[in-house]
């Protein structure tokens, strides 16, 4: 213990320090020992404050799937960006490509050729563009090799991505594969996510599927941070004409009848397609496209109290 009587001049005043061995203790036992040490150290204390710190604290990470209902309708794009976006805002995000059916991740996030090292059992991430941590189907497996796992596979890779050494990361944005199947149900059975972002186009298909999508999260008891519409309104480079091919608007009205939050909306943009071929996610400039995507991840940071957003 530690005591700064300088700190505070008068009677009665100064500080103490407490460091406490916490490796283990979950958050309730931190606070329930922290509340029993201020009680028991009163009559020490005699009006002087006390600083708590907890030693071997483990970083309270969270998992937020992004998913959709559908697939190829950008949830690989929006992951990838917000992962860039979240970082710019101080955010330790790190990203699992759960997509074994198309992992994409290592392009967008320029780690194709990368592999991760295993300390025993434990996978480390490779780093991605932006300094980003992260983990793919597509490291573990040949390039261009159809993943067609089904089952007790996919579930044991997967835990392979989650139980990897994530060290300071305090958020994981974890991209699903489209649908509703072995994936999304291993992770809710044994990595359940602290929230979901679902990923829509603003057709009418896109939206059913999404609908669908979220209920899975819904029955899990998963928390949607919100909707979020790629691909809307397409601004032509050459004559500037606006049209939109996949609809407009859907997925905030959708959001309005599913009462979630509409996080934003996505242009369809050449330039979104193009940085991502080229693994510099748009979001990493300040391009209308990167700001589309910095304001969602500004929302989210915003809704989990993290960042400086
Ligand atoms: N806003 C956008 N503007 C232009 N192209 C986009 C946009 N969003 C995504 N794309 C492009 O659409 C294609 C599909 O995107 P992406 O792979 O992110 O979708 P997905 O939903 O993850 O697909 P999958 O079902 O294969 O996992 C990619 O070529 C991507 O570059």
């Amino acid at each position: 213990m530690a005591r700064d009587d300088a700190a505070g001049a008068g009677a009665g005043k100064g500080s103490l320090s407490l460091v406490v061995d916490g490796a283990g203790l979950s958050k309730g036992a931190r606070d329930a020992l922290e509340a029993e040490l201020r009680e028991g150290l009163q009559d020490l204390l005699a009006g002087r404050t006390l600083a708590v710190a907890f030693m071997g604290e483990k970083v309270q990470r969270r998992i937020i799937a992004i998913g959709s209902g559908k697939g190829g309708v950008g949830k690989s794009t929006v992951t990838a960006n917000l992962a860039v976006a979240l970082r710019r805002v101080g955010v330790k995000v790190g990203v699992i490509d759960a997509d074994i059916y198309g992992p994409s991740q290592p392009i967008l996030l320029k780690s194709e050729d990368r592999k991760p090292e295993a300390e025993g059992e434990t996978l480390q991430p490779v780093i991605g563009v932006a300094d980003i941590p992260m983990l793919s189907m597509g490291h573990l497996v040949a390039k261009g090799r159809a993943l067609a796992w089904r089952g007790p596979m996919a579930g044991r890779a997967l835990a392979q991505l989650f139980e990897a050494n994530w060290g300071d990361a305090e958020l994981l944005l974890v991209d699903l594969p489209p649908g509703t199947g072995d994936v999304q149900i291993t992770m809710l059975q044994k990595f359940k996510p602290d929230g979901a972002v679902i990923v829509s186009t603003p057709q009418d298909l896109a939206l059913a599927d999404a609908a669908r999508a979220g209920s899975l999260f819904d029955q899990a008891e998963v928390p949607i941070l919100g909707l979020v519409e790629n691909m809307a309104g397409y601004v032509c480079p050459h004559c500037g004409e606006a049209s939109d091919p996949f609809g407009s608007g859907g997925v905030e009205r959708a959001a309005g009848r599913l009462d979630l939050p509409f996080l934003g909306r996505i242009p369809l943009s050449h330039a979104v397609r193009e940085s991502s071929d080229d693994g510099a996610p748009v979001a990493m400039g300040d391009s209308p496209e990167g700001s589309a995507f910095r304001a969602i991840a500004a929302e989210i940071a915003e809704s989990l109290g993290i960042g400086a957003a």
